[in-house]
């Protein structure tokens, strides 16, 4: 389990996070809400040691008695902690085969060059990513660039994944792909999920944690929030008939 304690993050003079306390569950997806420009982002970015240069953190970040602030990011991923930022990041000038290649762990392969159980696990979720190997990345669609940066993280075996707005800009029905894809993975690794689609939130978080003013304003039961109509309102700034029909 992740706990996060009094996280303040300050950057370019703004006091983003004010003192944000949660926990990610161990198991199943926890939902990171709150409306634009609250710091979700901040939030994640500052677990896994991103936090743009000058930017200033405290707090306590620890799984189990074991502290993580500030680690260097090559060291939280040895840690088993694994991240999908927003914008995807995938290569555009290198096929897919390539972009995996390039995250591979140690034991992705054999010393003769055959693909291991790492690789398995991720084409058994993503048969489109063995597919379209020799494919550039930059010309895949919009939903296959993001299999792709969830399949590059899943060549390690992580023990927690932070995923940014997935679904973010997707068609309706990729939307639905992406979230059948995010439930199959929570299955054996816990999520930390910042996601605005509240369909998607409603089919996957079972915990989420909203923040408002620098802060966490709620948390708890991702359903339980979903059912109190004028709460999300209040929290997220959506209309009752999106919360409502989602
Ligand atoms: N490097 C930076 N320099 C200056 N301001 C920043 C920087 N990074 C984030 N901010 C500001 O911090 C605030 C929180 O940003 P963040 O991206 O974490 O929000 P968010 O909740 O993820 O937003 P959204 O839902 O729109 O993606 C915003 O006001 C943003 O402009």
């Amino acid at each position: 389990m992740l706990t996060v304690t009094d996280l303040s993050v300050r950057i370019a003079g703004l006091h983003i996070l004010q003192g944000v306390s949660f926990t990610v569950a161990p198991t199943g997806v926890t939902v990171l809400l709150g409306r634009n420009g609250v710091g979700k982002t901040t939030t994640l970015r500052a677990i896994v040691g991103l936090t743009p240069r000058g930017g200033e953190v405290r707090g306590t970040i620890r799984t189990g008695a074991r502290g993580l602030l500030n680690q260097p990011t090559y060291r939280l991923v040895r840690e088993g902690f694994g991240y999908v930022p927003e914008d995807r990041c995938v290569f555009a000038g290198l096929t897919v085969a390539e972009n995996l290649r390039l995250a591979e762990p140690r034991g992705a392969r054999s010393a003769g060059g055959e693909l291991t159980a790492a690789y398995d696990r991720v084409y058994d979720l993503f048969p489109e990513l063995r597919r379209r190997g020799r494919q550039r990345a930059g010309s895949l669609s919009g939903g296959q660039q993001q299999m792709l940066a969830i399949g590059r993280v899943l060549l390690r075996d992580n023990r927690l994944l932070l995923v940014d707005e997935p679904t973010k800009g997707l068609a309706p029905k990729v939307v639905t792909e992406v979230a059948e894809v995010l439930e199959r993975v929570a299955e054996v690794v816990p999520v930390l999920l910042v996601e605005q689609n509240l369909a998607v939130v409603r089919r996957l978080a079972r915990d989420a944690v909203v923040l408002a003013a620098g802060r966490v304003a709620w948390a708890g039961d991702a359903r339980e929030l979903l059912r109190e109509t004028a709460l999300t309102r209040s929290l997220l700034g959506v209309g009752s008939s999106e919360v409502a029909t989602s």
